[in-house]
């Protein structure tokens, strides 16, 4: 489903006199299956958020391989990553993401506009994938005016509308109490459980970390533990 093989970043830092190198990831190999939720963790740094954006396309690696579904999407151009993702990939982010000026129905909405469906249809799939997450009363709150699990929530309804394989979360309770944090693992597992969606969730957080079924533990770029839950 995915893998990874041989996977370095390099950024350069500083003006061209004092130009330094910051190796991030240091060959970087691992797999997942279709099914799978991985856990990444690592100390502030490690480059989680790194690794999480090479997979997701946001940037494109120095070195080594990503496969996804079958595809080599390491050399990848910027449009063509864009298109693959709108059909395989949806993102969770630790401050959500969301639109602020759009109400919750239009940012669960906008991925299926950027793909081109048709207006008809997608009222329906909204208002559906809104239900998913309990929020279909919620649909015409902006961001503002809901609370930090909502926002989250509408943001895993904008990641899932477009039915994709493949779910990257970074952080995603980060920001959230332990009560609100335990119903978004909840509906990570709903959804992992129902629709076979394949997870990858970077945390610093055992509870979180304990969801996955695979584990992987970054140090200063390496990967050190690699385990699989039995
Ligand atoms: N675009 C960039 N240019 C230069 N350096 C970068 C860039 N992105 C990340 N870094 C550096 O790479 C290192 C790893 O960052 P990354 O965000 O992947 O770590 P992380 O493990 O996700 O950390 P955290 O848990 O704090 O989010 C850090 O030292 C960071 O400053």
């Amino acid at each position: 489903m995915i893998e990874v093989k041989n996977l370095c970043q390099t950024f350069e830092l500083g003006k061209k006199q004092n130009k330094m190198k910051l190796d991030v990831l240091k060959d970087v190999s691992f797999q997942m299956n279709k099914g799978d939720i991985l856990a990444v963790t690592g100390r502030s740094g490690s480059g989680k958020s790194t690794l999480l954006n090479l997979i997701g396309g946001l940037m494109k690696p120095t070195s080594g391989e990503i496969m996804i579904n079958q595809t080599n999407v390491t050399n990848f151009s910027e449009g063509d990553f864009a298109t693959f993702r709108l059909d395989n990939i949806g993102f969770i982010f630790q401050n959500f993401q969301l639109i602020p000026s759009m109400t919750a129905y239009e940012n669960v909405e906008l991925p299926l506009v950027l793909k081109g469906v048709a207006e008809n249809k997608r009222a329906s799939i909204v208002l559906t994938t809104l239900n998913r997450v309990g929020l279909e009363a919620y649909k015409d709150h902006y961001p503002s005016e809901l609370s930090g699990g909502q926002q989250q929530r509408i943001s895993i309804a904008r990641a899932l509308v477009i039915e994709p394989p493949i779910i990257l979360a970074d952080e995603p309770t980060g920001s959230l109490d332990s009560e609100t944090e335990q119903e978004i693992l909840s509906i990570i597992q709903q959804l992992n459980k129902e629709s076979n969606i394949t997870f990858i969730i970077i945390t610093h957080d055992d509870a979180v970390a304990k969801i996955g079924n695979k584990h992987i533990h970054l140090h200063d770029g390496k990967l050190v533990k690699e385990e699989v839950a039995i």
